[in-house]
Parts: structure tokens; C-alpha cells; sequence
């Protein structure tokens, strides 16, 4: 656990070093090594009890979307925002809610995604209207459980600080439904290009919408961070993203509903995807934050690079390379 602060945690080995709870193992060392635990005054036997159902309430079913990548986002929250380029942008209450988002947001996931749930009209989706089905879910159910006896983490935080950290998990978490990827990449464009042109002042954002928009982003890349992290790493993520798409098109494919791309075992190629994913979502968007907190971001974007050129190098180009 001495990596906690370092880019490629090995979260597989935390997850077996805890039986299986490397999220109350990560969240609570994250929380004691900024000493929130005393500056919230969130007593430790409340943070594990709440941390924990939150971690039972994650699906180990599920080959992705379960408790250790909710452990690799928050950590990866964690180191994205020590970054010397941000130091002193955030407040202690903004990176606090930042951390709880990304431990939070997938929590009760069913391994299906938005399309799948609408299209066949599950519970969840008529709850929540067709809008951001999982993500209100997931927020949700994180909410509900801060309920529980003995689960209220935020209890000694004053009444505003509790409103003004639900309202900024909510949109961290909102802003991690790829439907909004466009939009939020989009946005973090313009305050770049902004703040190229106030060059040398340090980030300094005084408005509550620039800074949750860099807060959302921060969230969003580490949702979206396999890809730059160690190959081995990268690797065992996409075996186990594919297997959860390929039985939800299974599932697709039993109801006779049409197979998305990716889910259809039959047909993706890993390689292909892999290269057209990070091309067309991930590196775009790790290039617009290496930008923002140049150049602390610069070898993640490199080893980016250099996993993209792996994959690439894997695509059968022709038939006598099989
Ligand atoms: C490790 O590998 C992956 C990890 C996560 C995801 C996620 N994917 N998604 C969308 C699926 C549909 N999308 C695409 O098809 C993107 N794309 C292309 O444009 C060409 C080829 C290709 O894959 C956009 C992302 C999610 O919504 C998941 C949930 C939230 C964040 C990322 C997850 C995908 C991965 O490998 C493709
Ligand atoms: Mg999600
Ligand atoms: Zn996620």
C-alpha cells in the first residue's frame, strides 16, 4: 500500500491481500493519508462500516463493473488530484467528494448498460425515466446507504458543507455516462484554450461551474484511465470488460434484440476495438487533461501511446498472418 499515491497500483493483488475488499482498503488509506479522517471527523469504525456495505453492495459477479475497479477509479481519483498543477486549486471538501465519487460511482451496477436496460424496459429504467439509468442508480443506492445505522460518514460535516458536497457528487457521477463525453471533452477544451492565454497564472478557477467541470473530467478520466495504465494491467481490464459485454450480448442475442459491436462474441475483434477506443475516446480526452496540468500528465499520455501501439501491432492485417 505504499504505491497509493502511484499511477498502476497492482489493485488485482490488493484485492486478493484483502479477501476480496480492496475498496474499504483503498478508500480508508486514501482518506488517513490526506488526514480527512480528522479534518471531517468521520470516525474510523463509521468509514468502514458505510465503505463496506457500499463494497457489498458492488456485484463480484461482475467481470468489470464490480468493487476492484470501483477501488482502481477512486485511486486513480486520488492521484490525478495530487498533481503538482492542481495543488491548492481544490479545496479539502471538493477533493473529499471527488474520491467519494469515483469509490461510489458504479455501485449495484448489472453489468448491462443504459441502451440495454431501456431498450428492454427494465425497472431501473422506467425509475429513472430512459435519463442516465445507471448513474442515478448508482447515485442513489450510495446515497440511501449513507443512511444505514452507523453509516453516515458525512455526520460532522456543517449542513453546507454536506449540500455542497452531495450536489458536486452528483455531477461528478452524472458526468461519467458516455453519453456526455462529447459535451464535457468540449468544455474542458474551451478552459484549456482559456487558460493557455492567461499563461503562467496558475489554475486558478473561481467559479463553481469551471471547477466541477475539472472535477467531472478528473472523474471521467480515471473511468476511462485502463488504458494508460501498466500493459498487464490494461490487459486483464479488457479481458474482463469484453467478457461482461459479450454475456450481455448474449443476452442481447437470446431476446433477439440486435447485438451491439462490442458484445458480440462472435464477431469483435479485441484489437480493433481496443486501438478505435482509445483512439476515438480515450487518447482525445487525455490529451485535453495531459494539456491542463502539463506536464505532470506526460507519461501517462506516453504510456497511452505506447499501449495503443501494442494493441495495433496485434490487428491481424492479413488473412496469412493468422
Ligand atoms: C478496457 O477497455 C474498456 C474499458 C471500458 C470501456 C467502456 N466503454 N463504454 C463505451 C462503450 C461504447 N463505446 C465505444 O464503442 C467506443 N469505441 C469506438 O468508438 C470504436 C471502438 C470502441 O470501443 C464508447 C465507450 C462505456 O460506456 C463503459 C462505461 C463507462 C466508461 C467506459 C466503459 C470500454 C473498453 O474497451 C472498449
Ligand atoms: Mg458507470
Ligand atoms: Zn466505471
Amino acid at each position: 500500500m505504499k504505491k497509493i499515491d502511484q499511477w498502476g497500483l497492482e489493485v488485482f493483488e490488493v484485492n486478493q491481500l484483502t479477501n476480496g475488499r480492496p475498496l474499504t482498503c483503498v478508500t480508508y488509506m486514501i482518506l488517513q493519508k490526506r488526514n480527512f479522517l480528522e479534518t471531517f471527523k468521520i470516525p474510523v469504525p463509521t468509514l468502514l462500516r458505510y465503505i463496506g456495505t457500499v463494497e457489498k453492495h458492488y456485484r463480484k459477479e461482475n467481470y468489470y463493473h464490480n468493487n476492484i475497479h470501483a477501488a482502481d477509479v477512486a485511486q486513480s481519483v486520488h492521484v490525478l488530484l495530487s498533481s503538482p498543477v492542481l495543488s491548492s486549486v481544490f479545496t479539502d471538501l471538493e477533493i473529499l467528494a471527488a474520491i467519494f465519487a469515483g469509490a461510489i460511482h458504479d455501485v449495484n451496477h448489472p453489468g448491462l448498460n443504459n441502451q440495454f436496460l431501456i431498450q428492454t424496459m427494465s425497472e431501473l429504467a422506467i425509475i429513472y425515466n430512459d435519463v442516465s439509468v445507471l448513474e442515478n442508480h448508482h447515485l442513489a443506492m450510495a446515497f440511501k446507504l449513507l443512511q444505514n445505522d452507523g453509516c453516515d460518514i458525512f455526520a460532522n460535516l456543517s449542513k453546507k458543507e454536506r449540500q455542497s458536497l452531495r450536489k458536486m457528487v452528483i455531477d461528478m457521477v452524472l458526468a461519467t455516462d458516455m453519453s456526455k463525453h462529447m459535451s464535457l471533452l468540449a468544455d474542458l477544451r474551451t478552459m484549456v484554450e482559456a487558460h493557455k492565454f492567461s499563461k503562467g497564472i496558475s489554475l486558478s478557477i473561481n467559479n463553481y461551474s469551471d471547477r466541477i467541470k475539472i472535477l467531472q473530467c478528473c472523474v471521467h478520466c480515471a473511468d476511462l484511465s485502463n488504458p494508460t495504465k501498466p500493459l498487464h494491467l490494461y490487459k486483464e481490464w479488457v479481458k474482463r470488460v469484453l467478457e461482461e459485454c459479450w454475456c450481455q450480448g448474449d443476452k442481447e442475442r437470446n431476446l433477439g434484440l440486435a447485438v451491439s459491436p462490442m458484445m458480440d462474441r462472435h464477431s469483435v475483434s479485441v484489437e480493433k476495438s481496443q486501438v478505435g477506443f482509445i483512439d476515438f475516446i480515450v487518447q482525445p480526452l487525455w490529451e485535453t487533461w495531459a494539456d491542463l496540468v502539463y506536464p505532470d500528465a506526460n507519461k501517462i499520455l506516453d504510456a497511452l501511446q505506447e499501449n495503443r501501439d501494442y494493441f495495433n501491432s496485434k490487428i491481424l492485417t492479413s488473412p496469412s498472418m493468422e
